[in-house]
């Protein structure tokens, strides 16, 4: 049997999800992932590049959970918490600018910042990257070691990345031009079947411009394309860090396809800042199977 759930399609830099206020209305519905895979779909749903709950937490002041257009739940989405962070402040569910968001991946702080009272930027802490080989993970090799310029041979050719988690899996590759960058055959092969990759891997192509300033594409793990990947600009900063191509310790402002954001990986707390937009789409009702969901 159908039921009716409101919605709010949200993005940030183009990266959007249909999002469910699970603190507001009761969620009963079977499956997230069925309804992720619903949603998503342009022709059959709304359209998005998967679906995003906010709900009650007992260790933060509200809670994430993050589905990919696949049906696969991941541990953190940057643009997600940005977009949540707007969301629950604008419909007064926090009762401060600075607040916790409960993910997979650990509480992160957001801070929103107003513009007519609207929110138009928000600042998450995004925590310490991962990056001992095993909790990112890769496949092989020592798992305390890091990832850094590993050699990878696909039909010939020796490609080299640097692995990163920040919360979630992300292999980068660098390149000269973004816009040349082999997206479909690197992403398509590796994002969600490859071995050396146990529980998939978001596929990252970078190319810093200077210090302070690079280009950033991705193919996501669940999702394909995007227009943005905020958790793939923070690995991608921090890789490129780890590969001493920039400076540690400067915001460093990544232009991804759908827009900018600033990622600061802190010496001081070995934390990374993420630092962008978040935008309210439309609103309206989805009628999806209800009953008990998980
Ligand atoms: N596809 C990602 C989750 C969404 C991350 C992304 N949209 C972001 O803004 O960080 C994964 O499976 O790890």
């Amino acid at each position: 049997m159908k039921q009716a759930y409101p919605f709010t399609k949200m993005h940030g830099l183009g990266n959007c999800y249909i999002y469910l206020d699970g603190i507001t209305n009761d969620l009963e519905i079977p499956s997230y992932a069925e309804l992720s895979r619903q949603v998503s779909d342009p022709y059959k749903g709304i359209g998005s590049d998967g679906l995003i709950l906010i709900l009650p937490s007992d260790q933060a002041d509200v809670r994430m959970r993050i589905f990919n257009k696949d049906g696969s739940e991941a541990k953190n989405c940057g643009n997600g918490l940005r977009c949540v962070a707007k969301y629950v402040y604008e419909h007064q569910l926090v009762d401060s600018r600075s607040f916790t968001i409960e993910t997979l991946s650990g509480n992160k702080n957001a801070e929103v910042r107003l513009n007519d009272g609207l929110v138009d930027r928000v600042t998450v802490d995004m925590g310490e990257p991962i990056l001992e080989r095993g909790r990112i993970p890769v496949a092989g090799g020592n798992p305390d070691q890091t990832v850094i310029r590993e050699p990878l041979e696909i039909d010939g050719v020796t490609y080299t990345f640097t692995a990163v988690s920040m919360g979630n899996p992300h292999a980068l590759f660098f390149v000269d031009d973004v816009a040349t960058a082999p997206i479909h055959k690197l992403g398509s092969l590796l994002a969600d079947t490859y071995p050396l990759f146990p529980n998939g891997v978001n596929v990252g192509f970078i190319h810093p411009l200077s210090d302070h300033e690079a280009d950033y594409r991705v193919w996501e793990r669940g999702s394909g394309i995007t227009q943005a990947c905020g958790t793939g600009a923070c690995a991608s900063v921090v890789a490129a860090i780890l590969e001493s191509r920039i400076k540690k310790d400067c915001p460093v402002t990544v232009h991804l396809a759908g827009g900018d954001l600033s990622i600061e990986w802190q010496v001081t707390t070995n934390h990374v800042l993420m630092t962008g937009g978040a935008e309210t789409i439309c609103e309206g009702i989805v009628y999806a199977e209800g009953a008990g969901g998980k």
